[in-house]
């Protein structure tokens, strides 16, 4: 076999130098860069059959050592990095163009083209990037007007309620904590149903907070409206029903408003107070009250076997729904637990930013 110099096509671009030498099935390619001189070694078929191919490179300004090489069926691509970002007169250091060197037609752009080619680039990469930002906007724009949206069906719905609540004990008395349930329920039932967007919302990362406490407080009052006072008529006319509505909407005609402004980077000092103090009472009462209401429903579901498990026959006939709700009972002052806790550190945190950002 001998030795032979293959054709080499070249052509540049700002960064780079690309050679593409005309080979055929070349094998064993041997590319070194040192020095700024490249070496080139392989077999492969040319113009003159299966031989062993070789040529050498001394570039006229530095490149990078490290080169990329791509074998392609009839040619070995090849890709060097020039060491500072220029546009070279020549590719040679020798001003005498080698004879197997020729510009790459193909590839051929004179430097103003490059520049251009440069700045479309610049173009689409910012264009691009505007799209992005244009869209993130876009998509927040529209996850905080739903969000809006929501706070305000919630705060019209709790405020209905609470305003329901205070004007019928004023112009009633006594008499309207009987009959909470039928005035209020339909809108409870709606605004409590709707609330299981918040459990979503914490999921998915909508809104900063933590599912947990979301999920024990829809879960927690959904178990209370539903199963205690929604599935057992007994549980209608207790006046129960007026404290647990109470205490509720008393605690949610402040905490919309407040998400309200939230989703219009907006912030009343007062009512981020009120939010976030409020609960501090409001909580534990309204805990006792749903507790009287579960330990009020006891006895009913005992009698009823409404809810009652069907068990195996060796262990009796069935499992009454009261044994669970005596267990709900211990749950409902673990949630209470958990959920004071994640408010007490809601508060510190809200709080503390405000001082800081005071400072
Ligand atoms: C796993 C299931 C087990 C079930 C077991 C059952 C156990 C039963 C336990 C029962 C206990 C529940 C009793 C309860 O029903 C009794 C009462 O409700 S009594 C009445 C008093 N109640 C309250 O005060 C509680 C009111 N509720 C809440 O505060 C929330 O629901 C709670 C999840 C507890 C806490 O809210 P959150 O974690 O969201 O805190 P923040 O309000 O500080 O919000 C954090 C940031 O998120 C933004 N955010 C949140 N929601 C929204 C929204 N809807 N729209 C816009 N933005 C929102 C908020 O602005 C904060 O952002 P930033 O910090 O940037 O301002």
């Amino acid at each position: 076999m001998q030795t032979l110099t293959p054709h080499v096509y070249w052509a540049q671009r700002h960064k780079e130098i690309n050679l593409r030498v005309e080979l055929i099935d070349a094998q064993n390619i041997n590319i070194k860069v040192q020095d700024d001189v490249l070496t080139f070694r392989a077999q492969g078929h040319g113009a003159k059959g299966e031989n062993n191919y070789e040529f050498s490179l001394a570039f006229l300004m530095p490149v990078k050592p490290e080169c990329v090489h791509r074998s392609i069926q009839r040619q070995v691509n090849i890709t060097l990095k020039k060491k500072q970002r220029s546009w070279w007169d020549r590719l040679t250091l020798e001003a005498r163009k080698p004879i197997f060197l020729t510009p790459d037609f193909d590839r051929w752009i004179d430097e103003s083209d490059a520049e251009r080619e440069i700045c479309e680039k610049e173009e689409r990469k910012t264009r691009l990037q505007r799209d992005s930002v244009n869209s993130e906007i876009s998509f927040v724009s529209l996850t905080k007007g739903l969000l809006f949206m929501y706070n305000l069906v919630q705060f019209l719905g709790f405020s209905w309620i609470f305003a329901n609540l205070t004007v019928r004990l004023f112009i009633l008395g006594q008499d309207s904590v009987y009959d909470t349930f039928h005035a209020i329920s339909d809108v409870m039932f709606f605004c409590q149903i709707l609330a299981a967007v918040e459990v979503l919302n914490a999921a998915f990362g909508v809104v900063k907070t933590g599912i947990i406490p979301t999920l024990i407080q829809v879960v927690g009052r959904n178990f209370i409206l539903f199963i205690i006072f929604g599935s057992v008529e007994q549980m209608h006319n207790k006046p129960v029903v007026f404290f647990v509505f109470y205490s509720w909407s008393a605690i949610e005609i402040f905490r919309y408003p407040f998400y309200m402004l939230g989703c219009i980077d907006t912030e009343w000092k007062m009512l981020t107070w009120l939010r976030y103090t409020i609960w501090i009472p409001l909580y534990p009462l309204g805990v006792l009250a749903e507790a009287v209401a579960v330990i009020q429903s006891i006895p009913i579901f005992y009698d009823t076997k409404l809810f009652s498990i069907p068990l195996p026959k060796v262990l009796g006939t069935s499992l009454s729904f009261s044994y669970i709700l005596q267990v709900y009972l211990v749950l409902m002052f673990l949630g209470l637990f958990i959920n004071f806790r994640h408010l007490y550190k809601q508060r510190k945190r809200r709080f503390r930013t405000k001082k800081r950002k005071a400072n």
